[in-house]
Order: structure tokens, then C-alpha cells, then sequence
């Protein structure tokens, strides 16, 4: 069985704009996910039209808020049959027990991964919200938290993936967005890698949006990351 490195991020504002874009893509070749936008807009349906599709989809909702309501998010969320599915780490070590729980309840079995420190925020952003340790340090403390609540591992930038994976072993699943190739745009994003080094500094899985979904050929440019990974 194949196991795609690349994640692609469905972020467009309706499933039409989605499934164009998926219909063209490889389930063989890469993942995809579904974000906050396209969730609110097209529901659940989508959800089941790209599993029908033949692809491992990630739901990024990023579930925060009281234990009861995430277990019972999670829960529904995991009956989708979505291979992939995030809560918040800074909801804290009982919320996630809770989430953990509530998958266990869906009967499926999809990877619970929690958001660390989210890859659009630099050190001034995280010192705003009264967090004043470096940011490898506190995404490695939300990271040993999110593991010792059981979870199957987390969202962090590439550029703490050397640091993670020494300290929280080799089966912990460490998925990286803001990723980006040599010459692409920022956007939003702060702490970038390119492909490549996203996996050669331990990467399971790169999650990438806006370069390939705004490329003027977005099949071609994932070919080209493809590419640039392989053997990687
Ligand atoms: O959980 C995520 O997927 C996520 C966490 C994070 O820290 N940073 C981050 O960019 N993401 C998501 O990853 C995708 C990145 O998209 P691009 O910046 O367009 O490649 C977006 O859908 C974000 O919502």
C-alpha cells in the first residue's frame, strides 16, 4: 500500500472548486485535506464524495473547546470514515484524553494529531499571547503533551520536526504545513521548509496549500514537489 507524503489542502470556498481540483489528482499520489472554509460551505457530503473518491482525507477543523464537546466532535467527526482528524494542544492534556476518547467511541480509526504552535506565528506572536519560552521549546512541550495523552502525534512546523523526533521517538506522526518550494510565496506563513529538507529533517507528512492550488497548473507543480522528494 502506498502511504503520500503530500497533503493537499483543499482550501477553496465551494466543493464544485474542490472536487475540479481533486477529480484531477491521484488518491495513490497524495492526501488531501479539508479545512474550516470549505467545511462550513460544503458539509459533510464533501467529506464522503472525496473518501468515495479514493483518497485519504484530513479534516482540519482543529477542534478547541470543553473535553465533552471535542469528544463528541471527534466522534462524528471519525464516523465520517477520514483518515486524518486535529484538535488544539492548548486545549490541554483533558481535552485531549477526551478527544482520544471519543474516536475510540466512533469505531474507525483515524490518526488524532494536535496543532502545536501554528506555522503562521513567529516568537513575537506566541510572546503576545504571554508565552514566553522559544518556540521550539513550547511546541515541544505541547507536543510531549499531546503524546502523553495518547495521541497519534502533531501539526508543527518542519523547522521543530529534528528537536521532536529525538525527544518523542520515530512512531510519532509529525505532519508540517507551511511548506514551501525555494521560490514560492510566503503568504501567511512563517516558519517555512521546502519539501526536500521538510522530510530529510523528519517530516511524515507535508501538508501544502496555496502553491499548488493557486499554480496557473497545479498538476504539474505537484508533479515537480513530487519530484523533489522522491527517494526522500
Ligand atoms: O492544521 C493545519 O493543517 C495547519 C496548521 C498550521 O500550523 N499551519 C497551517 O498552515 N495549517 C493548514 O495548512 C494549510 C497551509 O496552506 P498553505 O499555506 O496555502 O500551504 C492551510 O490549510 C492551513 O489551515
Amino acid at each position: 500500500m502506498t502511504d503520500p507524503k503530500i497533503i493537499v489542502a483543499l482550501d477553496y470556498p465551494d466543493a464544485a472548486h474542490a472536487l475540479g481540483l481533486a477529480r484531477q489528482l491521484d488518491p495513490a499520489l497524495c492526501r488531501v485535506k479539508v479545512g474550516k472554509e470549505l467545511f462550513t460551505a460544503a458539509g459533510p457530503q464533501l467529506v464522503e464524495a472525496l473518501i468515495k473518491l479514493g483518497f485519504g482525507v484530513f479534516l482540519d477543523l482543529k477542534f478547541h473547546d470543553i473535553p465533552n464537546t471535542v469528544a463528541k466532535a471527534c466522534e462524528a467527526a471519525s464516523k465520517l470514515g477520514v483518515w486524518m482528524l486535529n484538535v488544539h494542544a492548548s486545549g490541554g492534556s483533558q481535552m485531549m484524553q477526551a478527544a482520544r476518547e471519543g474516536v475510540a467511541r466512533s469505531g474507525h480509526a483515524p490518526l488524532l494529531i494536535a496543532v502545536t504552535v501554528l506555522t503562521s506565528m513567529n516568537q513575537e506572536e506566541l510572546s503576545e499571547l504571554g508565552v514566553n519560552a522559544p518556540i521550539e521549546q513550547h511546541v515541544l512541550h505541547l507536543a510531549r503533551l499531546s503524546q502523553q495523552a495518547g495521541l497519534d502525534g502533531v501539526v508543527c512546523s518542519a523547522q521543530e520536526a529534528p528537536a521532536l523526533r529525538r525527544a518523542l521517538g520515530h512512531d510519532f506522526c509529525l505532519v508540517t504545513p507551511g511548506i514551501r518550494p525555494a521560490d514560492a510565496a510566503l503568504d501567511d506563513q512563517s516558519r517555512v521548509v521546502t519539501p526536500a529538507r521538510a522530510l530529510a529533517m523528519g517530516s511524515n507528512y507535508l501538508v501544502m496549500g496555496r502553491p499548488i492550488t493557486r499554480a496557473a497548473d497545479p498538476l504539474a507543480t505537484l508533479d515537480q514537489i513530487r519530484e523533489s522528494i522522491l527517494g526522500k
